[in-house]
């Protein structure tokens, strides 16, 4: 069933912008027993109740709001994601609706903000926010990161820039914006490539004119009942290489691997991932364990293809995508490979 549009907020003020406000869960909706507690909590709170207990809101734009689900990121399903970025396309095709705001759950936000920057066809803004204290905590982030948000998705100047995350008054592109820290409130940054804006006096405020980043493929997801499997595999010292055969024996479509330094793996690890590929055909990309920086391409690994600066989680949602288009190996190695914006 279609989740309900709901109306937030008394009247509707003409000459203000539209903003549409699709909830997820994560922290942000979340309550704990205690103002001090900052884990244990759950997600219980809809996007009606956030948006009443910021009502500064109602001045800045006119909000509808649209409950996909209402659960902890670390349980968000392609299935999910998939739904929401389709509604997501489906709300920002409507003349009426100058832009979106999505709240998530931190843990995985940032793969459900790639997914939809690689799959919204509209120049409108979409921005991802969530918190990381609970709305019961003293010093909650999340009315305040809820507010810049809102004004962000509001503002013509966020336009043209892919989806957005905004936290801790930051405005970053989905497309290289990681959670970086598991607890401190200041989370959500890049660490090569910056920021694109800052909120100064609640306002905007953007370092360039708007942007993407190089080598993005938008792919249609509207026909998209499912994202294939795809799994990760995360490189050691002493890696049990049996768990890549058993990878593909369970139904994987494509495996990344999260391996060492710029994309190094046990000498074990790469015999098992190449008769893998022979026998059975399926993508392998390797990105790197690090936090940043690049998976580079070996010229003796051609039959396995590097990430470049796609972190195992973003590299993993571009493989699904590539797959459920259908590309074979070769354009799947090009759609990486542009991804390195000219690194070679
Ligand atoms: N800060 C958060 O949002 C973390 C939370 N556990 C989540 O749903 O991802």
């Amino acid at each position: 069933m279609e989740p309900e549009r709901l109306h937030l907020g008394s009247c509707r003020q003409p000459g203000r912008p539209n903003v549409t406000i699709f909830g997820t869960g994560g922290t942000i909706a979340s309550q704990a027993k205690t103002t001090t507690a900052l884990s244990g909590y759950q997600a219980n709170l809809s996007i009606q109740s956030l948006v009443d207990s910021v009502s500064e809101l109602l001045d800045v734009a006119n909000l509808w709001g649209i409950q996909v689900s209402n659960i902890l990121s670390k349980d968000m399903s392609a299935a999910i994601a998939l739904q929401l970025s389709k509604a997501v396309n489906a709300e920002l095709s409507r003349p009426d609706v100058d832009g979106v705001v999505v709240t998530h759950g931190t843990d995985t936000l940032e793969e459900t903000a790639f997914l939809l920057d690689l799959t919204i066809q509209s120049d409108k803004p979409v921005v991802f926010v969530g918190s990381m204290r609970p709305a019961s905590a003293l010093s909650a982030d999340g009315p305040m990161n809820l507010f810049q948000a809102v004004i962000l998705a509001a503002s013509k100047e966020a336009r043209g820039r892919g989806t957005l995350i905004a936290m801790n008054n930051r405005i970053g592109a989905a497309w290289n914006t990681n959670k970086n820290h598991a607890n401190a409130p200041d989370s959500f940054y890049s660490v090569d490539e910056g920021q694109v804006g800052f909120f100064v006096s609640q306002r905007p405020t953007f370092y360039f004119g708007p942007s993407l980043p190089l080598g993005r493929t938008v792919f249609d997801v509207s026909a998209c009942p499912a994202l294939p499997q795809v799994d990760i595999m995360f490189g050691h010292q002493d890696w049990n290489v049996e768990l890549i055969r058993a990878s593909a024996a369970t139904g994987a479509r494509g495996i990344v691997f999260n391996n060492v330094g710029d994309g190094s793996w046990s000498e074990s690890a790469k015999g098992v991932a190449h008769e893998v590929f022979r026998e059975k055909g399926i993508p392998m990309v390797y990105s790197r364990r690090a936090h940043s920086g690049y998976a580079v391409q070996r010229d003796d690994d051609e039959w396995a293809i590097a990430s470049g600066p796609l972190p195992p989680q973003k590299a993993r949602i571009l493989l699904q995508l590539t797959i459920q288009a259908g590309h074979d190996f070769e354009e799947i190695k090009e759609i990486f490979t542009r991804t390195w914006g000219g690194a070679r």
